[in-house]
Formats: structure tokens, sequence, C-alpha cells
């Protein structure tokens, strides 16, 4: 891993008989184990990690962290060796605070940001207006590592061994600011529990991975946990309080002692989204903070981007920022690729939006969204992911029958699924729709569908650049998709 050798101790853990080791790296996947390395052996959703004990001795492994299942399990193998063992109750956490100490550097000023919808946005936001404030920053999320220091992820919050590669190595770069997106997943196995932050942003709460998480309180808990947990308490908490969960969220922080920092269209909120205005190309915002009212144009589509754009700033200001100056950031901003992006402009004037809405509540949203932009009728297409929560299909095509003019379901990413069984359930909810497995034959056919002042919004893959059919990832991109629907329908080179 490059970084030498560490002893435990100076890695935070403690073996059973005081034992000490030099550890030359960590893995959490016994097959990559190197002589020297730490093991983490964690409990998992389909076996316990304490399982790959054996082939990671058998590797090397110089120490084993892992909890007292794990080490039940290993019991025989971890008698015979002379590998250190360190038992902890929870060996997620531990080993978070182990990657951190093992990498060292992460940017200094840093925020996380959770909640359903918007992380994306507003850690790309909260970036964008630190960069345009003179800093060197990054975000951290569904769309990788982005800003003054480039890296792909597989993952939204990656695991802590990454995570802690990718900031140290930003920081080493002279990045100085990082707003990363902590997704539910991440804070429940406790992903980013070694990173320090100045602030932390809740933007709203409904339903997704009700595959993962085992009731919607059990998902909203994995969510509280970065205010509950993770936050220290002299940390400032920034929530936006429209959405019903954002109150019990604040109340959370309150309790920890946090400042907090009210966002929302809230009359009373600290950063009050007081009016909003739409036109063909953005928005003009009213916002009221500490009594001053400015007036904010942004070249952003959406009602929901307003208030992911006072939330970032809300972020930065609670980070120390000068409010004046980040309100004069805001008209810079622009959206997050995949998100109410424009993509093609029909010779009619018809526009096609690609928008990474995946659950009920995001398409419905994101419809709702585009309406006050469009004068004519709009067209939206819709399609759920395979290997992802089932109850969400028939209620994203309900949300598209109920908000669209006019609904076409397609495949998304169907994994190892049957494509046409994940349509039929999101045709169940779609009433009157048109099913078109093809995706870039449902685009054509969505496009072909625009007359003079009508929009299409293509849901589901955003800034995805493949469909994952099987194992195999073939390359698909629905702005590329759209703006080829048009040329060829309007008779025009793409
Ligand atoms: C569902 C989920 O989150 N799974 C994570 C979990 O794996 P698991 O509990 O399923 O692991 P398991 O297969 O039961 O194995 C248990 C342990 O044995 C280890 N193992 C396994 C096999 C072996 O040969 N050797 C070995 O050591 C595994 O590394 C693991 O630590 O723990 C692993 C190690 O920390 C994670 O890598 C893994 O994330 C997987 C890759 C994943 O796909 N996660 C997705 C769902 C995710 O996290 N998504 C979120 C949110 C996305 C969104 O918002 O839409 C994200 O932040 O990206
Ligand atoms: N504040 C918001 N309120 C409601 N919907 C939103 C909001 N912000 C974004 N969305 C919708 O959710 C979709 C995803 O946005 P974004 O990628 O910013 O969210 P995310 O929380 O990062 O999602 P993911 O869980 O996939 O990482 C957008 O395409 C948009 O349709
Ligand atoms: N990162 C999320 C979003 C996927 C969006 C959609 N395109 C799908 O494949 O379901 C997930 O893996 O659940
Ligand atoms: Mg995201």
């Amino acid at each position: 891993m490059g970084n030498g050798t560490k002893t435990l101790g100076q890695l935070g853990l403690t073996a059973r008989g005081g034992r000490e080791a030099h550890i030359t790296g960590l893995a959490v996947d016994s097959r990559q184990v190197r002589d020297g390395f730490l093991f983490a052996a964690l409990p998992g959703t389909r076996v316990h990690g304490g399982e790959f004990i054996q082939y990671a001795l058998r590797m090397g492994a110089g120490a084993i962290l892992t909890d007292a299942e794990g080490a039940r399990i290993a019991a025989d193998e971890l008698g015979g060796s002379e590998a250190a063992l360190v038992i902890a109750e929870d060996p997620r956490q531990a080993l978070a605070f182990t990657a951190a100490l093992w990498f060292g550097a992460q940017p200094e000023t840093m925020i996380a940001v959770t909640g359903t919808n918007g992380k994306t946005s507003v850690a790309s936001f909260v970036r964008h207006i630190w960069q345009e404030l003179g800093h060197s920053a990054v975000n951290v999320g569904t769309t990788g590592v982005e800003g003054d220091w480039e890296t792909p992820l597989a993952h939204t919050t990656p695991e802590p061994i990454t995570l802690h590669r990718v900031l140290s190595q930003a920081a080493e770069a002279g990045v100085t600011h990082a707003a990363m997106e902590a997704s539910s997943h991440g804070l429940a196995q406790r992903r980013l529990d070694g990173v320090h932050l100045r602030a932390a942003g809740f933007t709203n709460f409904t339903q997704d991975h009700l595959d993962y998480h085992a009731s919607f309180e059990e998902y909203f808990d994995a969510k509280a946990g970065l205010f509950a947990r993770v936050l220290p308490d002299d940390g400032a908490a920034v929530v936006n309080i429209a959405d019903a969960r954002g109150v019990d969220m604040a109340a959370i922080a309150r309790a920890r002692g946090q400042d907090v920092l009210t966002v929302g269209d809230v009359e009373g909120a600290d950063i009050w989204l007081a009016a909003q205005r739409f036109d063909a190309t953005g928005q003009e915002i009213r916002v009221v903070h500490e009594g001053v009212a400015r007036q904010v144009r942004l070249k952003l589509i959406g009602g929901f981007q307003g208030e992911n754009v006072l939330l970032a700033a809300g972020l930065v200001i609670a980070c120390g920022a000068e409010p004046e100056d980040v309100f004069e950031t805001l008209p810079a901003l622009r959206t997050v690729r995949g998100r109410m992006q424009l993509a093609a402009t029909r010779e009619n004037g018809a526009a096609v939006f690609v928008d990474y809405a995946h659950t009920p509540d995001a398409v419905a949203t994101a419809i709702q969204a585009l309406r006050p932009h469009v004068m004519g009728r709009l067209v939206v297409i819709v399609g759920a992911g395979g290997d992802r929560d089932r109850s969400k299909r028939p209620l994203m095509g309900m949300a598209a029958a109920e908000h669209a003019d006019l609904v076409i379901v397609t495949d998304d990413n169907p994994r190892s699924e049957d494509p046409a069984a994940i349509r039929a359930a999101v045709m169940e909810g779609a009433g009157e729709a048109t099913e078109v497995g093809d995706r870039a034959e449902a685009i054509l056919r969505g496009v072909d569908a625009l007359g003079a002042g009508d929009a299409l919004l293509i849901c589901g893959k955003g800034h995805e650049t493949g469909q994952i059919v099987g194992d195999v990832v073939y390359p698909f991109d629905d702005v590329e998709q759209a703006s080829v629907a048009v040329a060829a329908l309007d008779g025009r080179l793409p």
C-alpha cells in the first residue's frame, strides 16, 4: 500500500494478550491479503468474514480484526497461529478508524450529506461553491471523486479502505475541502466513521433501499447515524426542514449539542427559500438569510434544485464562509451530469431531459419539477433496475402515469433478472403506458412523439454510461442516445 508499516498501537488497535504486529496493509477481502496485512473479517449479509480467516492466514495475514463471532468461527486456526487477534464489538467501525489512521491525511474541511434524494447534487454544488471561493475542492460519491482531483469510484460511499485511500491522495494533491455523500448502506456499515466532519447535511427522506434495510425506521436510523454518531458534538448540522423527517433530524442534532442551521421553503428557516419563478432555461429564487432578502438566478431546472442549492450554501456557510460571498457564487452552479440535464433539443424547440430519478418519489418529483418549465405535453420514459428493491417497481410506474401525459416503460439495468418481468411489474402501476423493451428504441419513440412546446424526460440512468444485462455492461448513455434520436428524426448528423 506504499505506506511502510504501522504497529497495531499506531492504528489504535489492541490485540488479545497485548500482542504487537507490524502491519503492511489492510484488506476486507481475504483474496486481497498479502504478507503482513491486517485482515478485517466482518459480519456480512451473506456470510461472516470469519469463514475466510483460515485463507487470510495462509496468505500471510499478520493480524485479524473481527468480532466475537468471527473469532469463534476460526477458533482452531487462530489458536495455532502467530497472527495478532483484535476482537472489536463493532469491527466495521474499528476498521473505519484504523483505515483513517493508516492513510493519515484527509482534507482539512470536510462535510457529508445524507438523505434519499439530492446527495450527489448537494455534494457537487458544495464543491463548486468552494472552488468559486478559491479553495481546492472535491466531491466524493455516486459520480466518483470530481473536482480538483479526480478518480472513478464503484460505490457512493466506498468502504473505509478505499475511502481513506482517495481522501489521503486528494489531500496530498493539495485538496483542502471535500464534500461527500453518505449513503444509508455506508452509514449502516460505518464506512465513514473515521472521517473528520465539520458539518453534515440532510436533504429528505422517502422510500428506497427496502431491499437492504429491514424497515422504514431502520432506514431512517441508518441516516440519522450521520448526526447521532459520525458528526462530532462541535460540528454543524444543516437540515432541510421542509421535509417532515428533517424536523426529527434537527432534534437529533440539537440533542447532541450540534449547531443547527435550518434550510427550506418554510418561513422561519435560517436560510428561507421564500419564492421561486421558473422559465425555459432555469429559475429565479428569493432567499432570506439573517433578515436580508436576495434574488438569485439559477441556471438549473426543477424546484428541488433550489432546495439543494440552499442546503449546499448552508453547508459552506456552516464551515465558516461569509454568507454574502457564498450567495454571490450561486449563479455559476451547473447541474450534475444526468440530473435534469438538457440532453438535446428538436428543431421544433421540444427539449429532451435526462434524470437519474430511480425511486417512486424521485420520478414524481422530477416530472412535477419539470412541468413549470414546459408549455406543452410531457412524455416520460421510465424503467427499474434488477436486483434492487422490487416493491418500488409498480410505484414508479404509477408515479409516471399520474404525473406525465404519455408514458413509455423500458429496461433500466436488468442485472441478473428477466427484463420482461421487471417491465411487467412497472407496467402494473403504469396504466395506459406503452412498453418498449429496447431502451434506445424507447428513446427514439419518445423523441418522435414530441411536438412544438413538448418535452421528454428520460428517467433512471442519469450519468450512467453502461447498461448492465446479466454480467455484461453494454455501452449506453441516455444523453448520447437522446442526441442520436433527435438527429435521426430531424435529419441532421448527431
Ligand atoms: C449489501 C452491501 O452493502 N454489501 C457490502 C458488505 O458485503 P456483504 O455483507 O454482502 O459481504 P458478504 O458477501 O456477506 O461477505 C462477508 C465478508 O466476507 C468477505 N469475503 C467474502 C468472500 C471471500 O472470498 N473473502 C472474504 O473475505 C467480504 O469482503 C465481506 O467483508 O460488506 C462489503 C465489505 O465492507 C461491501 O463491499 C459490500 O458492498 C457491496 C459491494 C455493495 O454492492 N454494496 C452496495 C449495495 C452499496 O453499498 N450501495 C450504496 C448505496 C447505493 C445507493 O445509494 O443507491 C453505496 O454507498 O454505494
Ligand atoms: N431535493 C430533492 N428532492 C427530491 N428529489 C430530488 C432532490 N434532489 C434530486 N432529486 C431527484 O433525485 C434524483 C437523484 O439525485 P441525486 O443524484 O442528487 O441524489 P442522490 O441522493 O445522490 O441519489 P443516489 O441515492 O442514487 O446516490 C435526481 O435525478 C432527481 O430526480
Ligand atoms: N446506485 C443505485 C442507483 C441505480 C439506478 C438504476 N439505474 C438502477 O440500475 O437501478 C443502485 O444501484 O441501486
Ligand atoms: Mg448519489
